[in-house]
């Protein structure tokens, strides 16, 4: 019988990485989304088209084989798929998780199979998928919750590929680099193994992947961003393309290093090797990323386990150096009021009402009394001071 695979989010990633990764290992894909032009798009089109861009010339892909529902209007067919599903992934943001939930709980307690539905959340977060795990647990009847990996098994990823915001007339065609990496954790499948998908790459230890993924491609990626935008750069390629934006995300990145290089089994040359694949990426002018994707939701991206602050707090812990961080911090504080972005909108909101020590704790979740603290608060008086 085919293989069956029900992923959320129809939008860039979705598309353009984990479908055509899904598709190239002969699954079928269902995808579920609430946006009604995105479902319409495909269900009325057989096929889309995944084109790589790179200095080497372009190269496409033809994506086809998959369905779309509606979670909003047939929240009752969603249920049916997952019951009969091998897997179930998502790429719908991290603030999204707790909405798709309740529909993934039903279809997992509806399941009556011998093997358990494999879970990967494929967002930017450390411990996505638990995050996801914990939510469906919540929605699941108590009596339900000890025998749920029977039924399903949850795995978390780390996910890496740059896909920019889509030209407004590409329909579903989506053009991205050619560089990926997926990492996925193999122990939570146990002794029923996990699914076949060749563009995995399955660990038992996903910190060091998740870690040096978030704390290098994300942190160089969002340093780059605010740093362009409060610059007026268009694009991460133009921002990169100023020398001083760039020695200063090699600045930033040269901290991240020496956390990932002193927690995680990767000597400082492969570290080094790493930084500079990333700097190369992230310049790609093909891909014609906007400062404004990469640096959207600005509240997320200063949280406490995320790019910025999770490796300046480990940093501050071990005696590192977090001073670069503290400049990315300041141009995150700057990202207020962008059009269509409400967390900007929400940003400036909380640095206008509180004091610099209530915003910090606000945005960051950082203790008061964490060694980063008054570092933190320093930044934010400062970018706060600017705005009377
Ligand atoms: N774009 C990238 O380069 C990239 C790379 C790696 C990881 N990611 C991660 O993947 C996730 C998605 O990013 P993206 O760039 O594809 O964003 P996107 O906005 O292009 O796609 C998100 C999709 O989720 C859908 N969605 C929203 N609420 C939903 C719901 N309740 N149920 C079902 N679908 C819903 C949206 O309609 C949209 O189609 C994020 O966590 C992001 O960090 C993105
Ligand atoms: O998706 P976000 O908002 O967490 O971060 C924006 C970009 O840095 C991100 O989407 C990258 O393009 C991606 O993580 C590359 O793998």
């Amino acid at each position: 019988m085919e293989k069956k695979a029900i992923h959320f989010g129809g939008g860039n990633i979705g598309r353009g990485f984990v479908a055509e990764f899904l598709h190239a290992a002969g699954f079928e894909v269902v995808f579920v989304d609430v946006m009604d032009s995105i479902i319409n798009s495909l269900q009325t089109t057989k096929s889309y088209q995944v084109t790589e861009v790179s200095d080497e010339g372009e190269s496409t892909k033809t994506i086809t084989n998959y369905r779309a529902i509606n979670s909003k209007t047939h929240e009752a067919d969603v249920i049916k798929e997952i019951s009969t599903a091998d897997v179930v992934t998502c790429a719908v943001g991290p603030n999204i998780l707790k909405f798709i939930a309740p529909v993934i709980a039903k279809g997992i307690d509806a399941r009556k199979g011998p093997t358990p539905l494999a879970v990967i959340a494929c967002e930017n977060a450390i411990g996505a998928t638990d995050t996801l795990h914990g939510f469906i647990k919540e929605n699941t009847a108590q009596d339900r919750l000890e025998s749920m990996p029977d039924r399903a098994r949850f795995a978390n990823s780390a996910i890496d590929r740059i896909v920019p915001a889509q030209a407004a007339d590409s329909g579903l065609n989506v053009r991205i680099e050619k560089f990926y990496e997926w990492a996925v954790e193999s122990t939570p499948f146990g002794e029923h193994g996990h699914p076949d998908i060749p563009a995995i790459h399955w660990v038992s230890n996903l910190e060091p992947y998740i870690e040096r993924k978030l704390f290098t491609v994300n942190t160089g990626h969002a340093t780059a961003a605010y740093y362009g935008y409060n610059a007026g750069k268009k694009t991460i390629a133009e921002a990169l393309h100023d020398s001083r934006i760039r020695d200063i995300v090699r600045a930033v990145l040269q901290e991240t290093a020496s956390l990932i290089v002193d927690k995680h089994e990767i000597s400082a040359a492969e570290q080094q090797e790493y930084v500079e694949t990333i700097i190369a990426r992230i310049s790609n002018h093909y891909l014609e990323d906007s400062v404004e994707r990469v640096g959207r939701a600005p509240m997320r991206k200063l949280s406490r386990k995320e790019r910025f602050i999770g490796p300046a707090a480990q940093l501050a812990e071990r005696g590192g150096k977090f001073e670069s961080l503290l400049g990315s911090v300041e141009m995150a504080l700057r990202f207020q009021n962008v059009e269509g972005d409400d967390e900007s909108v929400e940003l400036a909101k909380v640095l206008k009402e509180n004091s610099p020590a209530d915003a910090t704790v606000q945005l960051t979740g950082l203790d008061r009394d964490h060694p980063l603290f008054p570092h933190v608060v320093k930044v934010v008086d400062g970018v706060q001071s600017e705005a009377k």
